[in-house]
């Protein structure tokens, strides 16, 4: 039978997850910072459910595509640090080819952006500077290359971009002193 924990043990233990959540962020990959798959994938389906509803990303969102969660939380996994599950099943390639010709407008770009930092606070991921900041980084560049592949009539007009790009932490005021 498992032991119980006495009241001072249990204590001890919120005690140093406190102690945990005062870690430096940025001495961890964001991935785990987030919370690892679990968050990530909570994260996605939420913003997920956002975007088949929203008004202006309809167009592009008609139904639901029941890969679409696992997939986009494979990839933010990849970029932030952790397994490079969507590089080895899926391949960066295949994410070029599912953004060509949706021709993504300014403004759904820019509502994609704000669903997915709304999901981001509603998911109850960690909303310290730094990690909101890595975060607002990656969307904001993956929907610019989403959107430019998007338009490309040619490989030539493509956004460079090759591969699973792999997020930093945003530099610390003081590392520029
Ligand atoms: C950071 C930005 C973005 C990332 C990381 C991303 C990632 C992905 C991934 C992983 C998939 C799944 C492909 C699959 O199921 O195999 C996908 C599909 C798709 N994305 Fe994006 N995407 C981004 C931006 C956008 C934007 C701005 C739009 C449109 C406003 C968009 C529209 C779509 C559509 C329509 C599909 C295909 C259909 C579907 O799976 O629902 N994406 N994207």
């Amino acid at each position: 039978m498992a032991e119980r924990r006495s009241e001072g043990s249990q204590d001890a233990q919120r005690e140093e997850s406190r102690e945990e959540s005062r870690e430096e962020p940025r001495e961890r990959s964001i991935y785990d910072h987030a919370g690892g798959e679990e968050a990530l994938h909570r994260l996605e389906e939420i913003f997920y459910a956002k975007a088949l509803v929203d008004p202006v990303l309809r167009t592009v969102f008609p139904r639901r595509q029941p890969h679409h969660v696992d997939h986009l939380t494979w990839f933010t996994a990849e970029s932030f640090g952790g397994p490079d599950r969507f590089t080895r099943e899926l391949g960066f390639r295949h994410l070029i080819d599912v953004h060509r010709n949706l021709k993504i407008t300014d403004e759904q770009r820019e509502r994609f952006a704000a669903l997915y930092l709304e999901a981001l606070r509603e998911a109850g991921l960690p909303d310290d500077e730094p990690f909101l900041g890595a975060v607002r980084s990656h969307i904001e560049f993956g929907t610019r290359v989403a959107q430019q592949n998007s338009h490309a009539a040619s490989d030539d007009e493509l956004h460079p971009l090759r591969e699973v790009p792999h997020w930093q932490w945003p530099k610390a005021p003081d590392q520029s002193l």
